[in-house]
């Protein structure tokens, strides 16, 4: 690092350091049909290629969102070497640190269909490249050398193949060592393993949907006080706080401090794929401002809500984002059970 010059003082970041981790990310093709008729030859309307997997998604947003005076976000991960460029050139555009591991062969593509007749989108998630031991020694070696006390780490998505469902566990613990607060946000049974895991290794909050929670507590929910004790259920074993996220619905935020449903109307109308992942980053931004809980509810719901104007891990800028808060609701729930 460069000395500053004598007189001149270097102004402390204003933030946390965030770091992302993405051990499966994806190359997304979104192809738009006007309408998804299977079985059927189809004329694609217009289709393009973007860098994405989960915590790509949520360090793009968090850059989009970033001011000057904050700590650059760093985002770390394992990627195929052989078309890396997509990720140097998306993480170089947007001032992201990048520090992913180059492994053999290609990442994967997932295939996005954006159905315009029935404003949906259906996701073809491929398996992802296999890392060899050694890279994944390389990538928990990058992830520690990147964790400072205080600082936000994500875990995000799916495990690769060949790495086994308790592989976020480790991680989850030595970064609790290490003094990072750590969101995790992943499903089946790389979450199943991560919560039932060693309590100095739970993840300081998870973002699981309603299908991924029902999946980890075993039960189907029959109204939404089914789900905050489930959720409650999750907060005893040591996790600070769970948000699931409900689709156009909003939102539900359970911590110790307070039960809160956000509801967010502006969430039907757009395109979803990485809502979730820009869900996670609002809260990653208002976790870094050491937020009240309805302050987090509504920042997050902001991101997710104005991600949905765009394809790809990007934001709009923060006035758009700040506009869509006024539009959602926080209810508070009472803490029972
Ligand atoms: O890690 P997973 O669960 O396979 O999901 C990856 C997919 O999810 C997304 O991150 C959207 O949430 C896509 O960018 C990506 O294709």
């Amino acid at each position: 690092m460069t000395a500053p010059a004598s007189g001149s003082a270097t102004p402390a970041p204003a933030g946390p350091s965030i770091v992302t981790v993405t051990l499966n990310p994806a190359i997304d093709h979104t192809i738009r049909l006007d309408e998804l008729v299977p079985g059927t030859v189809l004329r694609a309307r217009s289709s393009v290629r973007q860098a994405g997997g989960k915590g790509v998604n949520v360090a793009g947003c968090l850059a989009d969102w970033r001011r000057p005076e904050d700590p650059p976000i760093v985002a770390t991960g394992l990627v195929g070497g052989s078309n890396a460029a997509t990720f140097e050139d998306f993480l170089a555009s947007k001032g992201i640190i990048d520090r992913f591991v180059r492994i053999p062969g290609h990442t994967r593509n997932n295939i996005k269909l954006l159905d315009e007749a029935a404003g949906d989108t259906t996701d073809i998630n491929l398996p992802g490249l296999t890392p060899l031991p050694v890279h994944m020694a390389q990538l928990r070696a990058v992830v520690a050398s990147e964790t400072v006390p205080g600082g936000i780490v994500v875990l995000s998505g799916s495990l690769p193949p060949g790495v086994p469902a308790n592989g976020y566990v480790d991680m989850l613990a030595s970064l609790k060592r290490d003094g990072a607060r750590v969101i995790l946000d992943t499903a089946g049974p790389p979450l199943r393993e991560a919560l039932a895991g060693p309590a100095d290794s739970m993840p300081w909050a998870i973002k699981p949907n309603q299908e991924e929670l029902e999946d980890v507590v075993g039960e189907s929910f029959s109204d939404i006080n089914h789900m905050i004790r489930a959720a409650r259920s999750i907060c005893r074993r040591g996790v600070g706080l769970v948000v699931v996220s409900r689709g156009a619905e909003g939102a539900l935020y359970v911590s110790e401090r307070a039960v809160l449903l956000g509801l967010a109307p502006v969430l039907a109308v757009g395109v979803s794929v990485g809502a979730g992942d820009a869900l996670v980053a609002g809260l990653v931004a208002a976790l870094a401002e050491d937020a009240e809980p309805e302050h987090v509810a509504r920042l997050s719901l902001a991101f997710a809500a104005a991600k949905l104007a765009q394809i790809g891990p990007h934001l709009p800028n923060r006035e758009a984002v700040l506009s869509r808060m006024d539009a959602i609701k926080i209810e508070r729930r009472e803490v029972t059970g």
